[in-house]
């Protein structure tokens, strides 16, 4: 086998999986708590805020790390979330060593891989899980995966992931719940040509890591553009990687036959950036927040612009945005949106942007073009008093003032990250008080979320049922 080897006898794939570490059983016991999110609508914020990096540029950074095959080294800007905290599980119960220093600096030595089959609960709680299929197969010839879990949000097939390794030389089978993939020729990956059908994230970068290690040059086209693809490609070149067309939709990889590690920063996260300008919207706000790239945040400052939100860079990595006094006669107009793949406008901001278009005058559209289920928050946005009308994956939002009286805040609850986030959001510019359950889906993905909110001045309180307990700000 071409393939690194894994020192005999532990080819791992046959031992159990490592336990999950302590921290992740923390998480997953935190997860299975019943935490709440108390908001009090009506004020308004202000203040400075400080973006967490990003969520999913450092999920796949962290399986990317797999490729590595020498020596520890430092991961910066490591969001502190569950989903962070899940993957490093995935990565020990690999073998590989990753140890949490705080301030988001992970250290992470994939030297030590013993294993070629994740823990498959772990795998289960993700989406990014499964990245570490591409990994795993270029640099030890074989791996089996579970299938992934993350957003229901749609049907989330893996079928460009399969396609795409197939095309390298792997050989695929799908055999109770999970993966196998091993490479044809009992050697390693080789270098190919692949068409994504649709430029999709989790493939792009499986794929992209996966060419890193393969033998020769590999074409894929019609990848995904998102800055979170470019982040990774980015990672693996200073690891040694020939990587070239980042950011566009052709990526030409020049096979290496092993990877180094390397320091490195992820990008800030700019979905997390763009929630918290629409909590600045719809409170009807101005708040600055950095660090951000202003490029990467392009469709979503377009939109709030037209909406009335007047937006200054006020340095480098820093903006601006108020909402406090509009053109459009005092107050923000509605929109028509539709979610595409970069550089278009994200589907990860699309409930978040209808929660401010509830508050927006005169009528709105949300077309949601790249999950086909979308749209859980629209049901709990509604008890809020919002008028929704959905059609299939578009939605007809009937616009009210802000601070309109007919929209009331009450229970809610949270089907998934981003739609929870949209429920914060929207209790923070309603009358009264919201609570909103289901609040380990907004865990995953927002790093201090109610912390940073309430340093802006939101009335916003953390309940967790069980314990008898209100916590006001990070549990
Ligand atoms: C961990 C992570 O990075 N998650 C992000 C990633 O998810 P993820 O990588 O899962 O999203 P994709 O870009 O793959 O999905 C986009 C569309 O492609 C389809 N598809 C995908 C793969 C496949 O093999 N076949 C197929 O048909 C999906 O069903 C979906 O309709 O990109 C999404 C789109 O920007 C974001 O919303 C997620 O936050
Ligand atoms: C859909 C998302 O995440 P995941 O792909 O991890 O489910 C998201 O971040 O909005």
């Amino acid at each position: 086998m071409k393939g690194e080897r894994l020192s005999s006898p532990l080819r791992l794939r046959r031992l159990p999986p490592r336990p999950i570490s302590a921290a992740s059983a923390d998480a997953a016991a935190n997860a299975d708590a019943d935490h709440r999110l108390v908001v009090s609508g009506g004020g308004r914020l202000a203040g400075h805020v400080g973006v967490s990096g990003s969520k999913n540029a450092a999920l796949a950074v962290l399986a990317g790390a797999l490729c590595c095959s020498s020596g520890a080294f430092a991961l910066r800007g490591v969001p502190d979330l569950s989903d962070t905290r899940t993957m490093a599980a995935v990565l020990r119960s690999l073998g590989a060593r990753v140890e949490e220093h705080g301030g988001g600096e992970v250290v992470v030595d994939a030297g030590a891989v013993t294993s070629v089959e994740p823990d498959s609960e772990a795998i289960g709680r993700i989406r990014a899980g499964f990245f570490v299929l591409g990994p795993l197969v270029a640099r030890f010839g074989e791996a089996e995966v579970a299938l992934p879990g993350g957003c229901r949000i749609g049907a989330r097939p893996i079928d460009l992931y399969l396609r795409g390794l197939a095309a390298l030389g792997a050989v695929v089978q799908l055999r109770h719940g999970k993966v196998r993939v091993e490479a044809a020729n009992g050697k390693g990956l080789v270098g190919g040509q692949f068409h994504l059908d649709y430029p999709s994230v989790g493939a792009t970068e499986t794929l992209m890591t996966a060419a890193s290690l393969a033998d020769g040059v590999t074409i894929l086209s019609n990848v995904a553009r998102e800055p979170e693809v470019a982040d990774l490609a980015k990672f693996l070149v200073t690891c040694g990687a020939q990587i070239e067309g980042a950011g566009t939709s052709t990526l030409v990889i020049n096979g290496k036959k092993r990877l180094h590690g390397a320091e490195f920063t992820i990008i800030p996260d700019r979905i997390e950036a763009g929630t918290l300008m629409v909590a600045a919207a719809i409170t009807r706000s101005c708040i600055s927040l950095s660090p951000v790239i202003p490029g990467h945040l392009t469709s979503i400052m377009d939109k709030l612009s037209a909406a009335g939100c007047k937006i200054i860079q006020k340095g480098r990595h820093i903006l601006e945005v108020s909402a406090l006094s509009s053109p459009n006669n005092g107050d923000l107009q509605g929109f028509y949106l539709k979610t595409l793949p970069y550089p278009g406008f994200p589907t990860d901001l699309q409930p978040q942007f209808m929660a401010l278009l509830t508050t927006c005058s005169g009528l709105s559209v949300v077309e949601e073009s790249v999950f086909e289920n979308r749209m859980h928050h629209v049901k709990e946005l509604q008890k809020l008093g919002a008028r929704i009308r959905l059609s299939g994956s578009s939605a007809f939002i009937q616009g009210k003032r802000h601070r309109s009286a007919a929209l009331s805040g009450c229970p809610v609850e949270a089907a998934d990250l981003r739609g929870g986030a949209a429920l914060v959001l929207a209790g923070m510019a309603v009358e009264g008080v919201t609570e909103i359950s289901g609040v380990s889906h907004i865990d995953r993905g927002y790093e201090n979320f109610e912390a940073k909110l309430l340093s802006l001045g939101a009335n916003i309180e953390r309940k967790v049922e069980h314990q008898q307990q209100l916590m006001t700000g990070i549990a």
